[in-house]
């Protein structure tokens, strides 16, 4: 996903010596023996795991380690969970407004004028201990490494998805129909050529790109088949790279005999998943899961912000203040690259998640990690979560979710996942709640037209197939209107 990237400078220069930086907590990359094999970075977190009791998780840090190794087979199962309540999705999908164009920003995303992002801008305050974090906007525009990696694979997807669909005769695709799919009254003169899929409905084109990196798909693209995928006919994978405007090509059949005109094709356009809500709702993990799910690539824009904290922390005690904008963030499948060290742990601890909600706060910082995403998800299939995808980030996304539960069960996840006291857990979230609600710049709020689901009490395999069964939804009526 992310990363900044610094504007040209001269080798050697001023600027280059002040933003020379030492980590303290992170290590070289290269350095790292204990690096997640990919095998354990295509398994989704399980926070039934995370809750295994007393003494699981002994701090922030270790939590994805110990997350990793409860993943393992022979580890305790989860507790059970309180039967559900209510239905949290009663209120079931609003209308969309669709008027709105592509990145408009109908939320309060403050940001600020050119004027604002020169040195006077570098001299003002964080929101929060009085550091200083740079605007973004004094240098040239950031860029992130692994979002033009991750762009190139998703075009290289296109491209295969492409040249299959070069082959097709012109008059076969205007009808919605793969090459020599056979009418009902006809039979195959070729079916096996075209049976390269598997009869299951639906599955993701190869490997699943997932928090920036390829992960390995389910092995038969999950129950979250989209809608209209049905038995006998395989739907085109969702077309990574495709250009959101551009309807996705027709399905492509996959059993010999299957009438091909007993229903109409369905169509598997690009879809941006938005999932935002307050601190501990379970949007990581479940943002996550419905990405792989579904095939879909994994956006933690948290992260992002995670590293611009621990930046300013990492500054504050090197005694130098780094340009933001010099800042390089990458995403390695679940792994998080700040200035090409890996910090995925280092930015879940505590004192990091105090200082993004304050970094958060500033508008240039947001304004840059808001282009940045903006351009990451404008192609293919996206579960991206936050606190301002669906009313900034991405007010056109095909489904918007406000992922929420009470504080206490929330403040009891984070508990169990840090091992540190209830307590403590509550006030800080509520600490961080009222910073991500009240700020001037892009405050945490629902989006008018998303679905709110209050997971307390709920499962976390319920929450995700709510979300699974909200996409097939949402699918089914883009289908509906285009036929
Ligand atoms: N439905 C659920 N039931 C129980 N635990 C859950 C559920 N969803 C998530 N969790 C667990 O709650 C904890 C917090 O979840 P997660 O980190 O995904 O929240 P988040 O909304 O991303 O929080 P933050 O905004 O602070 O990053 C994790 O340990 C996760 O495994
Ligand atoms: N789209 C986003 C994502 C995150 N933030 C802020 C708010 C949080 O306090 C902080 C860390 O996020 P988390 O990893 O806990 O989801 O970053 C935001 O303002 N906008």
């Amino acid at each position: 996903m992310a990363g900044f990237e610094s504007a040209p400078r001269a080798p050697g220069s001023a600027a280059r010596r002040r933003f020379r930086r030492v980590r303290a907590r992170s290590h070289r990359v290269a350095d790292r023996p204990d690096r997640p094999d990919p095998e354990d970075q295509a398994q989704p977190l399980d926070p039934r795991d995370e809750r295994l009791g007393p003494g699981a998780v002994a701090d922030d840090r270790d939590r994805r380690q110990q997350q990793r190794a409860a993943d393992r087979p022979g580890d305790r199962g989860a507790p059970e969970r309180p039967p559900l309540v209510a239905d949290p999705l009663g209120a079931g999908l609003r209308d969309r407004d669709r008027s709105r164009p592509a990145g408009e920003v109908v939320g309060e995303a403050d940001v600020g004028p050119a004027d604002e992002t020169g040195p006077e801008r570098q001299r003002e305050p964080d929101v929060g201990r009085g550091q200083p974090v740079r605007g973004l906007g004094d240098r040239a525009p950031v860029q992130v490494d692994h979002g033009r990696r991750q762009q190139q694979q998703v075009a290289d997807r296109q491209q295969q998805q492409d040249d299959r669909a070069g082959a097709w005769p012109a008059e076969d695709v205007a009808q919605g129909q793969a090459p020599g799919e056979q009418h009902p009254e006809g039979d195959l003169a070729d079916g096996d050529q075209r049976d390269e899929h598997p009869p299951t409905a639906w599955r993701p084109s190869g490997p699943v790109p997932s928090a920036g990196g390829l992960k390995r798909g389910p092995p038969n693209g999950g129950a979250g088949a989209p809608a209209g995928a049905t038995e006998g006919r395989t739907a085109a994978p969702p077309a990574r790279g495709a250009d959101r405007s551009r309807p996705a090509r027709p399905i492509r059949r996959a059993r010999r005999g299957t009438p091909s005109r007993a229903a109409p094709p369905s169509i598997l356009a690009p879809m941006l998943v938005a999932i935002d809500g307050p601190v501990g709702a379970g949007k990581s993990t479940v943002a996550r899961a419905v990405a792989q799910r579904l095939g879909f690539t994994y956006l933690d824009t948290g992260a992002m912000y995670r590293c611009v904290a621990l930046a300013a922390i990492e500054d504050e005690a090197a005694d130098h203040v780094r340009d933001v904008a010099v800042l390089h963030i990458d995403f390695e499948g679940d792994r998080v690259l700040l200035d090409h060290s890996e910090v995925t742990e280092a930015i879940r601890a505590p004192e990091v998640s105090r200082r993004s909600s304050q970094v958060a706060a500033d508008p240039h910082v947001r304004e840059a990690l808001v282009d940045r995403q903006r351009k990451l998800t404008e192609r293919g299939d996206w579960v991206a979560e936050g606190r301002d995808i669906g009313t900034v980030v991405r007010p056109d996304a095909e489904l918007k979710v406000f992922l929420t539960a009470s504080d206490e069960e929330r403040a009891a996840r984070r508990a169990a996942q840090t091992g540190r006291g209830l307590e403590q857990e509550l006030a800080d979230l509520r600490e961080r709640d009222l910073r991500d609600r009240t700020r001037e710049a892009s405050p945490l709020r629902r989006a008018e037209d998303a679905v709110e689901l209050d997971t307390t009490g709920l499962a976390f395999e319920q929450v995700v197939e709510r979300i699974a069964a909200l996409v097939a939804e949402v699918r089914q009526a883009a289908n509906r209107e285009r036929t």
